[in-house]
């Protein structure tokens, strides 16, 4: 029965997977409930072509579709590499059909399609806080933006510095071969970043609205190689005969910190500017450290990855653990119920493996409150604060946050 609303245990959205004819629907209503325009809905679909119609669901009223939610083949950079996961995106739903369950029936069958897949983790970057922690996500990775007055950013005379090293820009598009070469170092090696080919590049860089100036790539390079880049471009402002023009930094990454000195050194020293924004930059970023006053940055936190134990047992067997740790967790998780259960952990540096048991549980928590731990940034403790989930036998909580920590703040950069 379904009442008026739509709602109940036999809902009338039929889920199915996404064919050529549902073309023009689909668009329909992934712009509209996206608020995409024709040039924003091109850009979201040469990025994320539907070439596997498995991969992209459509739910249906009767004929009509309804709802879409579609899942990308990435990589992703986990405390124990780069590993296969399911990205989603593209979800929406047609506005006059919300709040009936049609998300939730997205949700429910395409968490089953990722667990047959042999999918461990499934990622994504919410539109908004309040929708997917009851689908398992947790907010995983917080990330910062950051405006600075040019004239405040003096770096510190300390601050390390290489001779021989070069610093070149251009347009960001002929420095492709560089960009490429260092994110793909760069991801590797810091958890919650997603491996890029090069129509991620081309989205970051291509065609601009209309009036904003060209994406530009500044490269620090030594004799040999390139050793870190930023991507900005520049605004022009006037403000009663004085010049006021911004640099907008999308990115920077450096792999060691004279090259991040380097890049900082350039992007403080554009003439006729006095603002420099950083778009997105891991929480742990030492730009604070390396300014004579760190506290004149103004910063913004955000969150960015939302992550989803798609198989929760094998997602925590194959993590790395910084400390030892013995601890039972009784799980809920409404839509992957195979998630659900009594599991014993048992985790540390050399190897984890975790069982189902009889045994009488130390911690009660949802699946997304591990979704959240999962990178290493998130503290259970602080779930457990929020009164989230409960801790039956004291002190298993801070042993579990102890065992999950990770030197390195995790960082995404790229929303998808
Ligand atoms: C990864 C991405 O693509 S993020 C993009 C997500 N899409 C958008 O933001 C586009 C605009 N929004 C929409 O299209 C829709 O409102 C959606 C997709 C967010 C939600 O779809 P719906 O079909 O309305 O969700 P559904 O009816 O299944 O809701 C399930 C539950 O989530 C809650 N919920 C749904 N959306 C929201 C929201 N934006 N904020 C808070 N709660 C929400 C519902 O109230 C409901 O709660 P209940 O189970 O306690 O009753």
């Amino acid at each position: 029965m379904v009442d008026s609303a739509g709602r109940g245990p036999d809902p009338a959205w039929t889920v199915r997977a996404y064919t050529e004819a549902d073309h023009p629907a689909y668009t329909r209503v992934i712009s509209e409930a996206l608020l995409l325009d024709r040039a924003g809905f091109r850009r979201h679909t040469e990025l994320h072509p539907v070439s596997d119609h498995g991969r992209v669901l459509v739910a249906t009223d009767g004929q009509r579709v309804v709802g879409t939610a579609q899942a990308l083949e990435l990589e992703l950079t986990l405390p124990q590499g780069p590993r296969p996961v399911a990205g989603i995106t593209a979800v929406g739903v047609w506005p006059t059909h919300r709040r009936r369950g049609v998300l939730s029936a997205l949700m429910r069958r395409q968490i089953a399609d990722a667990h047959e897949r042999g999918e461990k983790v499934a990622a994504l970057w919410s539109s908004e806080g309040g929708i997917y922690d009851r689908f398992g996500y947790g907010q995983a990775v917080f990330e910062q933006a950051v405006g600075v007055d040019r004239r405040d950013a003096r770096l510190r005379s300390e601050v390390p510095r290489e001779e021989g090293l070069s610093t070149e820009l251009r347009e960001a598009h002929h420095a492709l071969p560089d960009l490429l070469a260092l994110y793909r170092k760069l991801a590797r090696g810091r958890v919650g970043q997603i491996a890029r080919t090069v129509p991620w590049f081309e989205y970051l860089i291509g065609p601009q609205e209309e009036g904003r100036n060209e994406p530009l790539a500044v490269v620090v390079r030594d004799a040999d190689a390139p050793r870190g880049y930023a991507l900005y471009r520049t605004e022009s402002h006037w403000d009663g005969g004085l010049p006021r023009g911004k640099v907008v930094v999308q990115e920077l990454g450096a792999l060691d910190p004279p090259a991040r000195t380097a890049l900082y050194e350039h992007l403080f020293s554009r003439d006729l500017t006095t603002r420099v924004e950083f778009a997105h930059l891991p929480l742990d970023e030492p730009l604070p450290l390396m300014l004579e006053d760190g506290r004149l940055l103004r910063r913004g936190t955000y969150d960015s990855l939302w992550l989803r134990l798609v198989d929760l047992p094998a997602a925590l067997a194959e993590r790395t653990w910084a400390a030892p740790v013995d601890a039972v967790l009784a799980v809920t998780d409404r839509y992957a119920p195979w998630n659900e259960g009594t599991w014993r952990l048992r985790a540390g540096p050399e190897g984890a493996t975790v069982e189902s048991t009889d045994r009488a549980p130390e911690v009660s928590l949802d699946a997304a409150h591990l979704g959240a731990a999962y990178l290493g940034q998130v503290r259970l403790s602080n779930h457990r604060a929020a009164g989230a989930l409960t801790e039956h036998e004291p002190g298993t909580v801070e042993r579990l946050d102890t065992a999950l920590f990770r030197p390195a703040a995790p960082y995404c950069g790229t929303a998808f």
